[in-house]
């Protein structure tokens, strides 16, 4: 992994929303569109906010969540309501968002459905994720119950995945998926967290689950 670390955490958000916007303008330069897909939690909202005022053509980026908890849009846990109210406003509120929920009881309700969505807006052009201090990225999580499928190289688009540590069921992107994107950075703070991320290159992909994506992507840390 390249490993990047920045004095603050507003020096941290600027810096990374700067270069995701070059990347994107990139792809769009270069192929007329682009696909952001961002993480939810509790890290990227600032970045969120510094991303939604930037001045490039939103109309041809399709945002997309990496993983949703399976809550209606208007739970607080809902990572869709995160990235409507703090992504997908100003500038960036020309740009198309691929639903990774719709309403039914289970996930694997709704699977064909919302893969069938995201298929045309991949490969990524640009993946931000998260990482938890658990090791887990996206809904990636250590002991998840279909974790071993997400991780394989034939693992189909999305995924439900349920763990003790998630809380309600989950969806998310495979790793394949991920891995293909063209750029892929992986936002953290705090020491627990950048410890974390350490450790990860030493251990099996199944206690770590972000070292699936670790090769090529750079991490952007402060404390
Ligand atoms: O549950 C989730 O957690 C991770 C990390 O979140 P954070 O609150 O520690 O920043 C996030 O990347 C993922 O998208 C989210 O669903």
């Amino acid at each position: 992994m390249n490993f990047e670390s920045y004095p603050d955490r507003e020096m941290l958000m600027m810096g990374l929303a700067d270069r995701i916007a070059s990347q994107l303008r990139a792809s769009i330069n270069n192929e007329g569109r682009a696909t952001l897909s961002v993480p939810g939690g509790s890290t990227p909202g600032p970045i969120f906010d510094i991303l939604s005022d930037i001045d490039l053509d939103w109309s041809k980026v399709a945002v997309l969540l990496n993983d949703e908890r399976w809550v209606p849009e208007t739970s607080e846990r809902s990572n869709t309501r995160l990235i409507r109210a703090r992504l997908l406003k100003g500038r960036a509120a020309a740009a198309t968002l691929v639903p990774l929920y719709a309403e039914a009881e289970r996930p694997e309700d709704k699977m064909a459905e919302l893969a069938e969505g995201i298929a045309p807006h991949l490969p990524i052009s640009v993946l931000l994720l998260g990482m938890g201090a658990d090791m887990h990225t996206a809904s990636l999580f250590p002991g998840a119950d279909r974790l071993k499928e997400a991780l394989s190289n034939d693992a189909p688009i999305l995924l439900p995945m349920r763990a003790e540590a998630a809380g309600e069921p989950r969806i998310t992107l495979s790793a394949p998926v991920l891995r293909d994107a063209m750029y892929t950075h992986i936002l953290i703070t705090g020491a627990e967290k950048r410890a974390a991320i350490e450790a990860a290159e030493r251990l099996p992909v199944e206690q770590a689950p972000v070292r699936a994506v670790l090769k090529d992507a750079t991490v952007h840390w402060a404390e």
